[in-house]
């Protein structure tokens, strides 16, 4: 059988777009996913149903890919959680659901993408979501994704001291951290509804299920893509043990950030790979070589003064900066507070996370065999450019500013790292920073898109990937550079939004 469509990764950009496509029922749309499929919501397993727990990010969670790679030279090489599993990423992870800041998309536009500025894009962010606070022109009232503000009750003690000491620091309050102005310290937004963690399998897929030209797999490895000439024709995928070839006429790659370029690797596009019969200038065409980005945390740990109970997951505060406050051009974009264990018993800890929302640096993902099988090598390099690791120092010493402020003055008994020896040190600061920096899961830009005069883009701004026919890859790989937002998953499912007509178009 040959399928319309057929859609490798049923992640967050996945299950939106096989689900959009369809929509159209005379499009036949196969999704292929090589984690666990769960067709009956009410057969989800506990951890991916409920958003309140880590258990579906544990190295040894059947629900992720425990993959290794290097974030900072001191740290080595690290365990990564990737989602395997329906859904993705948006199945097992912390459910914030933070757009990226307007200029973000401008920024986009300005390298060449002009069908994603702000304006383009607003309308995909809002059809992906139903927020259940904020019903304005910014906002969309009847996406399949809830998102919401845990504001039912007042900001815990531990809440209310950032927010005091953000605003005696001169930062304003937000309502809105999703809206054309979000500068400022407010309440972020989630995608948990009663606990549940409201994912795209759920939300987009799972209404789609019933219909007959859409087929869900799960459990099936796709391991390259099939071509005649230099039209893509179907995949290679592993199902059972036994190897399929399955045909379409388009064929989307939506593996993630760090399969979808392994698999254009592997499927002989690019450098190192023996597939001669694309020219090179496809192998000049490297964004997974040095365009990967994700965002990095650095944490201010504390003592707290008494046990305030669990304060954590309600109204998690963020602040986000950027320069209609702060006229710097860059500086560490999101202050944010939660609860957080260390040797200090976790009743009595917390901590001040420094998010950096648009690092300078890049990392890379590449090939490490020619065996679908084994995973890619992958180097976030964080903190290399002077710029991120100067901001983060100076985000890392602002942190602690506020904790000194009158605000937490019944808050905190005393900062347990870094000390105030590490803090008053650029050098020991430094090194402190990469030592204990923590990173987000939130890899992009390993195919990003962008006009042919820039050697580095992959797919043009229509998501089709460069010097082929009929292959799209649509995912967080596409950004051209990560958005402020401190997550990415709403900007995930809007990708898969903004791509549906353009697929289905052919
Ligand atoms: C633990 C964790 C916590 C996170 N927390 C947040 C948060 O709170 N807020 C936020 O905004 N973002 C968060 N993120 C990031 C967000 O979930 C991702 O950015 C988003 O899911 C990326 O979507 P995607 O479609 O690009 O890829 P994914 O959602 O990762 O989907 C890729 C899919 O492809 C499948 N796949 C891969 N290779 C193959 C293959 N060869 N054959 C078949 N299928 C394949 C995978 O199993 C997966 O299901 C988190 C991520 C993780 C892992």
């Amino acid at each position: 059988m040959k399928y319309d469509v057929v859609i490798v990764g049923g992640g967050a950009a996945g299950s939106v777009l096989a689900s959009r496509l369809a929509e159209d029922t005379n499009m036949s749309v196969l999704l292929l996913e090589a984690g666990k499929d769960y067709p009956d919501p009410e057969n989800l397993p506990d951890e991916i149903k409920y958003g309140g727990t880590r258990f579906a990010e544990s190295p040894d969670s059947e629900h992720n890919w425990a993959l290794r790679g290097t974030i900072t030279e001191e740290q080595g090489e690290i365990h990564v959680a990737q989602g395997k599993v329906i859904g993705g990423g948006s199945s097992i992870n912390g459910q914030a659901m933070q757009r990226g800041l307007p200029e973000d998309f401008d920024d986009w536009s300005a390298r060449g993408n002009t069908e994603w500025s702000y304006d383009k894009v607003l309308p995909f962010y809002r059809k992906m979501e139903r927020d259940l606070d904020i019903h304005d022109d910014f906002h969309g009232t009847d996406g399949p994704i809830p998102v919401r503000r845990r504001q039912s009750a007042a900001p815990s003690t531990i809440q209310k001291a950032f927010l005091d000491a953000c605003m005696k620091d001169g930062y304003p309050a937000v309502e809105d951290t999703n809206g054309p102005n979000p500068t400022g310290v407010g309440v972020a937004p989630t995608n948990n509804l009663g606990g549940v963690r409201m994912s795209a399998a759920l939300a987009h897929l799972s209404p789609m299920r019933h219909r007959l030209n859409l087929t869900v797999r799960g459990e099936v490895y796709v391991q390259k893509v099939l071509f005649e000439g230099r039209k893509a024709v179907g995949v290679e995928a592993i199902s059972g043990g036994e190897v399929f070839q399955v045909f379409a006429d388009r064929v989307v790659l939506s593996a993630g950030s760090i399969r979808s370029p392994q698999l254009l690797m592997l499927s002989g596009i690019g450098p190192g790979t023996s597939w001669n019969s694309l020219a090179s200038v496809l192998r000049k065409r490297r964004a997974w070589d040095q365009s990967l980005f994700n965002h990095l945390s650095a944490h201010i740990n504390y003592k707290l003064a008494l046990h305030f109970g669990r304060f954590g997951r309600r109204n998690d505060m963020l602040l986000r900066t950027n320069n209609v406050v702060d006229e710097r051009e860059e500086r560490v974009r999101g202050i944010r507070t939660r609860y957080h264990t260390s040797d200090v018993p976790p009743e009595r800890s917390a901590r001040l996370s420094c998010t950096l929302g648009r690092p300078k640096g890049t990392g890379f993902v590449r090939l490490a065999s020619a065996d679908a099988s084994v995973q890619p090598t992958f180097n976030y390099q964080y903190l290399q450019h002077p710029d991120d690791i100067r901001r983060v120092r100076e985000g890392i010493r602002m942190g602690a500013r506020l904790l000194e402020s009158d605000a937490y003055k019944d808050v905190i008994d005393y900062r347990i790292s870094p000390t105030d020896e590490i803090l008053n040190n650029d050098d020991a600061l430094d090194l402190w920073i990469r030592q204990t920096v923590g990173t987000a899961r939130h890899v992009s830009g390993t195919c990003k898109m962008g006009p042919d005069s820039d050697p580095m883009t992959v797919v043009d701004q229509h998501c089709r990937v460069k010097g082929v026919e009929g292959l799209w890859v649509a995912d967080a790989s596409v950004c051209p550079h990560i958005p402020r937002s401190g997550g990415l998953h709403p900007t995930a499912l809007m990708i898969g939004e903004r791509v549906v007509d353009w697929v289905a178009a052919g």
